[in-house]
């Protein structure tokens, strides 16, 4: 299982905010670390196939094959998560699985051992029959991680799934990504560090759209130039007052 990018480009209008991105992932956990403005949506958005890049902007491979080319059997190995978003309150968390499957086109027969599966694997069986306008916003994120997992894909984005929650509900997600990377290409986006520099393999760092360095934590530390070796000096090296401000052009 691999997923290549090489030379990836994107541009909104002038905007250009993924700059010849060349990666290649196989399984694992990869963090992306960026501040708001880095490219991270943008990345992904061209993973999960949502966005293409520019013409002549490069390519992406799944085992070799272009994506455009392989269509539906690439989106069949695909488990997005996107940012937070409202769910629909009045549906129960196992109704809203179900209609995900529909929309993802599992047999009627195969969602409901599937749904029941995703349920637990997120530690939200108990709830299943709970309408999602009661959860919180841990539960939300974690039923959100369940529909990514309908369809048991080889390949997981997750966009952000630790923003707002809690230490407890952190460690459940965390288990949960370290578990599930041990047979999955997952990739998660933050600009958090803690959340994700104890479960990924890797962590890559972008910054205005271009991909500032990547490596394993005791790889990255390394390249502190001053002050302790820790993932907190490296991202203030390379991102220093910036760290939270949009990025520019
Ligand atoms: N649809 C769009 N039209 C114009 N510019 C856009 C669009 N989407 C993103 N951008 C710009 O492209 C750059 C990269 O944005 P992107 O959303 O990929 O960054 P990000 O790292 O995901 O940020 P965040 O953490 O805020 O989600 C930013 O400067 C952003 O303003």
């Amino acid at each position: 299982m691999t997923l290549v990018l090489r030379h990836c480009n994107k541009h909104y209008g002038k905007k250009h905010a993924l700059k010849d991105f060349t990666f290649s992932f196989e399984t694992g956990v990869y963090g992306l670390l960026g501040p708001n403005g880095a490219g991270k949506s943008t990345l992904m958005n061209l993973i999960t196939d949502n966005l293409k890049p520019d013409k002549d902007g490069g390519e992406i491979l799944w085992d070799g094959q272009p994506i455009r080319k392989l269509g539906k059997s690439y989106r069949a190995c695909l488990g997005f998560m996107p940012q937070q978003q409202e769910l629909y309150a009045n549906m129960t968390a196992r109704d809203f699985l179900g209609y995900l499957s529909a929309l993802k086109g599992i047999p009627r027969k195969e969602a409901k051992d599937q749904i029941a599966d995703v349920l637990e694997q997120v530690e939200l069986s108990e709830q299943a029959a709970q309408k999602i306008g009661g959860f919180s916003g841990g539960m939300k994120q974690r039923l959100l991680i369940a529909q990514a997992l309908l369809g048991n894909p080889s390949l997981l984005i997750l966009d952000e799934p630790t923003a707002g929650l809690d230490p407890k509900q952190r460690v459940i997600i965390r288990n949960l990504t370290d578990r599930l990377g041990q047979e999955k290409i997952i990739l998660i986006s933050t600009h958090i560090i803690s959340d994700i520099e104890t479960i990924a393999d890797q962590i890559l760092l972008l910054r205005k759209g271009t991909l500032l360095t990547h490596g394993t934590v005791s790889e990255l530390i390394e390249q502190v130039q001053t002050g302790e070796k820790t993932l907190e000096n490296l991202y203030l090296q390379y991102y220093g007052g910036e760290a939270n401000a949009a990025g520019g052009a």
